[in-house]
């Protein structure tokens, strides 16, 4: 990479502790380690050694949301072209002052290092990543030098869209196309062909691709990662616990180019066992040995904003009882949860719940809003249809199995319905990350799951695990 700051007056801080111990750290190639946790013994010692390299470094002074702003963050640390380009743009849509993750994580991403950041939903990891994409490559160099790696079609079109809007020229500037750079989005369900020739005439400066169709280029050898400068794998611990994209994954991140020399950045908002995922990190050369592992609000997973509550009802009363909370919030702009259709109901011939209950929707409720599905079994386009159908629109009441549930940001959603219980505490934590997403609004947000009386422990288990308390409401 180019730009190579020293990062200067950065203090060290342990991860696994609220409580921070700083310590001078004079920069970042040679990062001193600090305290162990005491769970740290029960590894065996690679594992120790590893974990000492999973810290959190901060600039003096800047602690997460402090006074500096975005520009002043980045001042000295990027290219010029990136202050005067991207970072206007950013400016020009209103993103000022930096969120916590992105005070926390931007100098280490800008000092080169190795990255895995964990942050709460919303917080604003796409921005942080992007602009140490946008800092690494250069304009002029006619090979893919940036992947970001997504799980679903919808989160690589609005990653793509971002950074579109980022690298977007001014009209009649023509300054600014020495640092214009091209984005491609390969996504599942686009035209293959298509992107194989753009590739070939004219790679694009920076891919955002979901695997399938990533791999299907790379085996076919229509490009090759040669030139890559920085990987961003985003949701990386869906895509690591999916069986159908763990091997592709792997490949990416160990064949097809080498850690030693790319920087690799992982992101979510849940890394469960994030220590034993530092060490595989390091162990299995997904990255390099001093990664840094920036986790923010360790202790607690889940915005504040939130409030979460539940109501107790039989499952043939859940359609009633939904219709009834609809009725009381009134909600401008709200996602229902519903799990996927399980094999048995298939074979009894029921059809999809998702599709019962927006027919239940839109001849019952009332409200103002438009009814919308979006769910996997629905073909690409209308899926693309049903997103910008919500972007567009005044209001929403998006019906959605867990597609919508990773990455996909609608700033406008105030409402969570989980109208069948998520599988685990992680989903849980996504879905209910759709909603809270104004990074420096104060305005609360409601997450209601409507349970039977067997799954209240269930609730309970996510309730402990995810450190949130969940209200009953009578109706
Ligand atoms: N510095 C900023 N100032 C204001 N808004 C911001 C800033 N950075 C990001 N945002 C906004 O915050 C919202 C959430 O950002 P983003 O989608 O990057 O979250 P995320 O951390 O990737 O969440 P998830 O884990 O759910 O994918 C977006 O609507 C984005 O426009």
């Amino acid at each position: 990479m180019a730009v190579a700051p020293a990062v200067t007056n950065l203090r060290l801080l342990h991860i696994s502790s609220s409580a921070v111990v700083p310590k001078q750290c004079p920069a970042p190639s040679s990062v001193q380690l600090v305290g162990r946790s005491s769970s740290s013994r029960r590894f065996k010692p690679p594992l120790r050694a590893a974990l000492q390299t999973s810290v959190v470094l901060r600039e003096e002074g800047e602690s997460g949301g402090g006074a500096a702003t975005l520009r002043e963050l980045c001042r000295g640390h990027v290219p010029d072209h990136v202050l005067s380009r991207f970072l206007s743009r950013a400016e020009g849509i209103g993103y000022v002052m930096p969120t916590d993750v992105q005070s926390q994580a931007l100098p280490v991403l800008l000092s080169g290092r190795d990255c895995v950041i964990h942050a709460q939903t919303g917080s604003g990891k796409t921005l942080a990543y992007l602009l140490l994409v946008f800092s690494a490559v250069k304009a002029q160099r006619s090979a893919v030098q940036a992947l970001i790696v997504v799980p679903t079609r919808e989160l690589g079109m609005q990653v793509t869209k971002v950074a579109r809007m980022l690298a977007s020229k001014a009209a009649d500037n023509d300054l600014e196309e020495k640092s214009s750079c091209t984005v491609m989005a390969l996504l599942d369900g686009g035209m293959l062909r298509r992107h194989k020739s753009w590739l070939k005439a004219e790679p694009p400066s920076i891919v955002v691709a979901t695997i399938a169709s990533l791999c299907q280029m790379l085996d076919k050898q229509i490009f090759k990662l040669d030139a890559l400068e920085v990987l961003v794998i985003d949701e990386v611990d869906f895509l690591f616990n999916s069986s159908k994209q763990v091997s592709s994954l792997k490949k990416i991140l160990t064949s097809y180019s080498s850690s030693s020399k790319r920087q690799t950045v992982f992101a979510s908002a849940s890394i469960p066992q994030h220590k034993r995922f530092v060490y595989d990190c390091i162990q299995q050369k997904w990255t390099k040995r001093d990664v840094v592992h920036v986790h923010v609000n360790a202790i607690k997973p889940l915005p504040s904003c939130l409030q979460h509550k539940f109501v107790v009802c039989t499952k043939k009363l859940k359609h009633a009882v939904l219709l009834s909370l609809l009725h009381s919030d009134a909600p401008k702009s709200a996602i229902v949860f519903v799990g996927e259709q399980s094999e048995k109901s298939k074979k009894a011939g029921n059809g999809p719940s998702t599709v019962l209950l927006v027919d239940f929707l839109k001849t019952s409720y009332r409200g103002s809003s438009d009814v919308l599905l979006l769910e996997e079994d629905m073909n690409f386009n209308s899926r693309a249809a049903s997103l910008s159908e919500l972007r567009e629109g005044e209001g929403y009441l998006l019906v959605a199995t867990d597609i919508a549930a990773r990455g996909v940001d609608l700033p406008e959603t105030t409402h969570i319905y989980n109208f069948d219980l998520p599988r685990t505490a992680v989903d849980y934590l996504h879905r209910a990350g759709r909603t809270g997403r104004k990074p420096f609004s104060d305005e609360k947000c409601n997450v209601t799951s409507i349970i039977t009386l067997e799954e209240r422990f269930v609730l309970q288990r996510y309730e402990n695990e995810l450190m949130f308390n969940c209200e009953e409401v009578i109706i």
